[in-house]
């Protein structure tokens, strides 16, 4: 038979995959994925033709099978950021480090940044995120070729002045040109206001309208931190989500990141949005913003509430099963709550609600839907005993029991192991100190 794996050409597109393994319920089932990347069948025990189909059989005796992770707050390439600045304030930090620095990025700097992401990602399971950064075309080629799935947008930051929102324009406008020349179905294009106290309302509604008339996602972070909610009520009389709103940016098409300051009210007009938000628990701790999300607010006002990790200058990485877990643990511990966020809801925000707020399938494991499935490993101590696989991969497993990933049926890692990866943490780093001196030249 020529479907034994062969480590090269698994990684190849387009070919059929028939994993024989086991679901998050603990039910064994064969799943056989299609040249086009959906999932064909689902059952008991796959033979005959639909087996002989298959060009590789993957043996996943020793795993368990759950929808691909999505990460739905990220800025990629921020990977060359990881360790530059720790332990300030959340504006000093900004304004101080991160912002100087950003300002000598160059493209190059994106592209191994964001290939570092993807690499990063796939190891903790993710097939799917939302990024927001800088020259993102470098950013779409990245993502390209590592095979996930990603929202891209610019970050657009005008500071009220007119000049630099027509340059923010046009930087938007270029990565919407440049995505639909890519036609890759797997990454878009998307708007991504910086933040109310970043965008004047003035950029807010241009961006708002942009994303409607591209039917496109807007992407935004909303209170953070208690400073931004008070200076947007002196600056404009309101609270920023209601800011928000009155210029058109809360939709069913909005992933709102943060959130951790939001009162009743504005959970309420979240809802009644239907907009997604995104909680970053790690970054959020780290940066010490004081709140956590409201959770529990949020869900009961209808709004679509997954899981991001932000960048890696406040994370310092991009494990989603870290997030997950500490999501859990710190709605627990800062509400007060030890039934709050159980583990079947963390995994929950970060297939089902990610993938709907992303706008990706519908993050499960069924036939007719894409092939995006993680492999996690059941023989290793984390998954011993196996009672609950979903409490073991929220509270006890790192990425090192992740095995295999599939994006849309093709393989991104296998066994542990991903394409190229040991020249991309090479480069990357090179650019990452490359950046650091360019910015130490200017300066002196
Ligand atoms: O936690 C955060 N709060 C606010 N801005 C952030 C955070 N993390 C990263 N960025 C900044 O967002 C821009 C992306 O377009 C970048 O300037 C990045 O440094
Ligand atoms: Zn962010």
């Amino acid at each position: 038979m020529s479907n034994e794996i062969n480590e090269t050409d698994i990684f190849s597109s387009n070919s059929s995959v028939l994993i024989r393994g086991t679901l998050l319920n603990g039910k064994r089932q064969d799943i056989f994925i299609t040249e086009e990347g959906n999932i064909g069948e689902i059952s008991e025990s796959i033979s005959g033709e639909l087996k002989n189909e298959a060009e590789f059989i993957i043996d996943g005796s020793k795993t368990v099978a759950s929808p691909g992770f999505v990460n739905t707050h990220t800025h990629a390439a921020m990977t060359l950021l990881r360790g530059y600045a720790d332990d300030m304030h959340l504006q000093e930090w900004l304004s101080e480090k991160i912002w100087p620095l950003e300002a000598h990025l160059c493209g190059e700097d994106v592209y191994w940044g964001t290939k570092l992401a993807c690499i990063e990602m796939i190891k903790s399971g993710t097939v799917a995120f939302n990024d927001m950064y800088f020259f993102m075309d470098e950013a779409a080629k990245a993502v390209d070729e590592c095979g996930m799935k990603a929202v891209l947008s610019h970050g657009f930051i005008d500071f009220g002045s007119e000049e630099k929102r027509e340059s923010e324009i046009k930087a938007t406008e270029k990565l919407f040109s440049d995505v639909k020349k890519m036609n890759n179905q797997k990454i878009r294009a998307a708007v991504g206001p910086h933040a109310p106290y970043t965008v004047a309302p003035e950029g807010l509604s241009w961006c708002s309208e942009y994303a409607k008339e591209n039917d496109s996602l807007l992407h935004i972070h909303l209170s953070e931190t208690e400073t931004e909610v008070k200076d947007c009520v002196n600056q404009h009389g309101m609270k920023p989500a209601k800011l928000l709103d009155k210029c058109g940016c809360l939709s069913e098409n909005t992933v709102a990141a943060h959130c951790c300051w939001l009162d009743d009210e504005e959970c309420a007009l979240l809802g009644k949005r239907g907009v997604s938000v995104s909680h970053n628990p790690v970054s959020n701790m780290k940066l010490a913003v004081n709140r956590a999300m409201p959770y529990q607010q949020l869900i009961d006002a209808g709004a679509n509430v997954t899981l991001g990790t932000d960048g890696c200058s406040s994370n310092n990485n991009l494990d989603i099963l870290e997030e997950m877990k500490t999501a859990a643990i710190l709605q627990k511990f800062f509400w007060n709550s030890d039934t709050l966020l159980p583990a079947h809801e963390a995994i929950k925000m970060t297939t089902e609600s990610g993938a709907k707020a992303l706008g990706f399938g519908t993050g499960k494991i069924e036939t007719g839907a894409p092939a995006d499935i993680v492999l996690l490993k059941t023989n290793i101590s984390c998954m011993t005993p196996l009672y609950n696989p979903e409490s073991n991969i929220v509270y006890a497993c790192g990425s090192n029991a992740v095995d295999t990933v599939l994006c849309s049926g093709r393989v991104l890692m296998y066994d542990g192991n991903i394409p190229g990866e040991e020249e991309v943490y090479q480069k990357a780093a090179e650019t990452a100190f490359n950046l650091v001196n360019r910015k130490e030249n200017a300066d002196n």
